[in-house]
C-alpha cells in the first residue's frame, strides 16, 4: 500500500536492520546512527528489552563502553505506543522481543518514522533468532556486521557459547561467548578456549 507522504507530514518512514554475531559492533553502529539523528535535531526514542540487564538497567552499552539512554520495555506493543510521533525509533537486542516486533516496526515506518533495529541474526546454535529473520525480510536497509574470530582471525559470523546451557536465552559476554568464523564455530569444543589469532 502506498502512503501519501502528506499524510505523514511529508515524511517517509523505513526500517533499517543492523545484524551480526556478538561483538560485531551492532550496538556501536546503532548508537552512532542515533547520535547523528540527534545532531540533526530529530526527535529520537530508544528501546531495549527490560530483561536485558547485562550492563545497565536503562542504558544501551556497547562492549567498548559507548552508551546512550534508553527505555526498557517488556513487549513490542509498548514500542508502538511510546514511539508514536517521533522522528526516529532505535531498538537494541531486538532478538529478545516477541514475534510481533516486525509488524510493530512496519506500523511505525508506515507512520513516517525511521526505525533502526539492532540484533543477533543467529543464536548460539546457529539458528535464526526470534523476530530478526522477519525483520530482515521487511527492512529497506540491512547492514550485516562481522566480529573477528578469536580462534583464527577471520571474520566471525557466529556466537559460540562456551557453556553446556541449552536455553536459547542466556545473558552474558566475554566469559560465556566468543565470536567465531563458520569453520571454527563448527569445530566446537575441540578448539582451545584461550586461543587468540596471531594477526
Ligand atoms: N573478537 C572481537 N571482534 C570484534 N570486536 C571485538 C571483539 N572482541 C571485543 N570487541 C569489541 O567489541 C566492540 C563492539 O561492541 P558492540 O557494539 O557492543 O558489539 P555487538 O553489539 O555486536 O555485540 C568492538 O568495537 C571491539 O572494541
Ligand atoms: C548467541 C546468544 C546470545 N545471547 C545473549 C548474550 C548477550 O547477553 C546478548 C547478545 O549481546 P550482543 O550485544 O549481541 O553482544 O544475547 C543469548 O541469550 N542467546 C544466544 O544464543
Ligand atoms: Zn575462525
Amino acid at each position: 500500500m502506498f502512503i501519501e507522504p502528506s499524510l505523514t507530514g511529508g515524511r517517509r518512514g523505513w526500517i533499517e536492520v543492523i545484524c551480526g554475531s556478538m561483538f560485531s559492533g551492532k550496538t556501536e553502529e546503532l548508537i552512532r546512527r542515533l547520535k547523528r539523528a540527534r545532531f540533526a535535531n530529530l526527535s529520537v526514542e530508544i528501546f531495549k528489552p527490560a530483561m536485558d540487564t547485562r550492563y545497565d538497567e536503562e542504558q544501551i552499552v556497547s562492549h567498548n563502553e559507548n552508551r546512550i539512554l534508553s527505555t526498557p520495555v517488556d513487549s513490542s506493543q509498548q514500542i508502538l505506543l511510546l514511539g508514536q510521533g517521533v522522528d526516529v525509533v532505535g531498538i537494541d537486542e531486538a532478538q529478545f522481543f516477541d514475534l510481533e516486533l516486525p509488524n510493530v516496526c512496519d506500523q511505525l515506518a508506515l507512520s513516517g518514522i525511521r526505525v533502526i533495529v539492532a540484533g543477533l541474526d543467529m543464536n548460539f546454535q546457529g539458528q535464526p533468532f526470534g523476530p530478526i529473520p522477519a525483520l530482515l525480510a521487511k527492512a529497506e536497509y540491512i547492514t550485516k556486521l562481522h566480529a573477528i574470530c578469536v580462534q583464527c582471525g577471520n571474520i566471525a559470523t557466529h556466537s559460540y557459547r562456551k557453556s553446556k546451557d541449552k536455553n536459547t536465552v542466556l545473558l552474558g559476554e566475554n566469559g560465556l561467548y566468543e565470536p567465531r568464523c563458520r569453520v571454527c564455530y563448527n569445530r566446537g569444543d575441540e578448539l582451545s578456549a584461550t586461543a587468540r589469532p596471531s594477526l
